[in-house]
């Protein structure tokens, strides 16, 4: 028999209420040892009563919620006790439990305990750590359509695709004479069409991985051109230090801001320049590598004036990447910008003091960041690299059993490869999950989910 688990399911931390959540066969009759209250337990009832330690003293009164196996998140008996939200009454509350019988639960046992009694799919259960995690609205919406089911239904969709080719093929194989082989243009339209949904899925990975995780921006480019206040202007906040002091930013500054629903972290980096100051140079070494995390640069420089060396350099060095360029200091004029290079032909111009300019980068951001068009989040996703490598893994099966019936091999021959392909898919709603793949998804909960 499963053990009772229990575990703080609130932040740890003052708040106006605390729950502490217990799930097992024995919750009922641990609750029972811990809450004292005139009217009994019901299920899906809340009852307010005494939350009491072993000794007999109170430790708060609450609300205690009963949820009777199996309509419950986890599918086992689950109380809930809704104490004040102090710390000190939260972790007597979950000490008396524990001597009551409960034992502490490990991270995202909750959550597995719900997967293993079919409460929720594997890719459900990733979408639960995912949502906790998003940041964006975007980021939260696309893990509820997971959590709702989204990705289970296209791959369940898939592998239910492959299981019939699978059925045809197996009745023809054991009944050579009485059922017909499958037609191999039906077989081969359906595999192609399969494989092409797996294609989809694959290429909204890492748009959908931007949404969820974020983007990395470094603005770089030469010393004084403008780059900690454009910074300043994108947080709306005098964050960084700005002075006609070239050399100002020594050190990285990284911030965040959320852009058309993505979160992007911003690096303001020092300028980058040739410099015999021990200080500025490790600075600028910092700024390197910061350009080199970057997904995307947003090189300033100086547009006001004839673009110097240093500002031909990091144009010159950024130019295969993508990247936003702005001409800054356009008040002052315009004299790099309008000889600037074809190849800057969609830089901006303008001023990291004003508005309509930081607007436009912000603009630049957000469609460098989602091609222009801003991924439904409703649509069935993939939202872990353990599902894209499952996915990745199916297509190179389906590639084999596609290149089989290319060369015109017998239709049989075909069958192992669609094998492997419905088991790769399976392990992404659990359907065929080993005890380390689910280590590995749960190892990323927290205790209590
Ligand atoms: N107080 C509290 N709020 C919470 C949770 C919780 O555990 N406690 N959850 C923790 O994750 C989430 C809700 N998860 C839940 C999932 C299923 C059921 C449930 O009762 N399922 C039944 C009935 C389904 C239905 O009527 O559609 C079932 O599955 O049979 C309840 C909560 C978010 N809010
Ligand atoms: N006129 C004008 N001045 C600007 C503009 N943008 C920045 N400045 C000024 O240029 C100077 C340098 O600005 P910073 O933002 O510190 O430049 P930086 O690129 O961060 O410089 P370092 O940190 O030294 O590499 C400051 O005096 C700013 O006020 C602009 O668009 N127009
Ligand atoms: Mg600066």
């Amino acid at each position: 028999m499963n053990e009772t688990i229990a575990a703080l399911a609130t932040p740890p931390g003052r708040g106006a209420i605390a729950i502490v959540r217990c799930s097992g066969p024995e919750a009922r009759a641990i609750a029972a040892r811990v809450f004292r209250s005139r009217e009994p337990l019901r299920d899906r009832a809340a009852v307010y009563g005494e939350i009491l330690d072993l000794d007999g003293a109170v430790i708060d009164r609450g609300l205690a919620l009963a949820m009777d196996a199996p309509r419950t998140a986890t599918g086992e008996d689950v109380v809930e006790l809704h104490v004040h939200g102090s710390p000190v009454v939260a972790r007597e509350t979950l000490r008396a439990l524990f001597r009551a019988g409960a034992r502490p639960a490990q991270p995202g046992e909750f959550t597995r305990r719900a997967f293993l009694n079919g409460k929720l799919d594997l890719s459900a259960a990733e979408a639960v750590a995912d949502m906790i995690d998003a940041e964006t609205r975007a980021g939260a919406r696309a893990a509820a359509a997971n959590l709702a089911g989204a990705l289970r239904d296209a791959v369940g969709g898939a592998r239910a695709g492959l299981g019939a080719i699978l059925e045809e093929l197996a009745g023809s194989i054991d009944y050579p004479d009485e059922v017909p082989e499958p037609p191999r243009s039906g077989v081969a339209a359906t595999v192609a069409a399969i494989d092409g949904q797996l294609a989809e899925l694959e290429r909204d990975w890492e748009r959908g991985r931007l949404v969820r995780e974020g983007m990395a921006l470094a603005i770089v480019g030469p010393p004084n051109a403008g780059k900690s206040s454009l910074l300043n202007g994108l947080l709306g906040e005098e964050r960084a230090i700005v002075s006609e002091i070239a050399g100002t930013t020594r050190d990285v500054i990284e911030e965040r801001v959320v852009v058309d629903g993505v979160a992007v972290r911003i690096v303001d980096t020092a300028g980058l320049r040739a410099s015999d100051d021990r200080l500025e140079r490790i600075g600028i070494g910092r700024a390197e590598q910061a350009l080199a995390g970057a997904a995307l640069a947003l090189v300033v420089v100086d547009g006001s004036r004839p673009l110097d060396d240093d500002a031909r350099a990091i144009l010159e060095r950024t130019r295969a990447r993508p990247r936003i360029v702005l001409f800054n200091k356009a008040d002052l004029g315009r004299a790099a910008f309008e000889t600037r290079d074809v190849r800057d032909a969609d830089a901006l111009s303008g001023s990291a003091h004003a508005a309509e300019t930081v607007a436009a980068v912000r603009a630049a951001i957000g469609a460098a960041a989602l091609g222009g068009e801003a991924p439904d989040p409703g649509r069935p996703h993939l939202a872990s690299a353990r599902q894209a490598a499952a996915v990745a893994r199916g297509r190179d099966a389906l590639a084999q059993a596609r290149a089989t019936l290319d060369r015109g091999d017998p239709l049989d021959l075909v069958a192992p490869d669609l094998v492997a392909a419905v088991a790769a898919l399976g392990e992404i709603t659990g359907a065929a999950a080993t005890e380390a793949i689910l280590d590995g998804v749960f190892a990323r909960f927290c205790i209590g989910k």
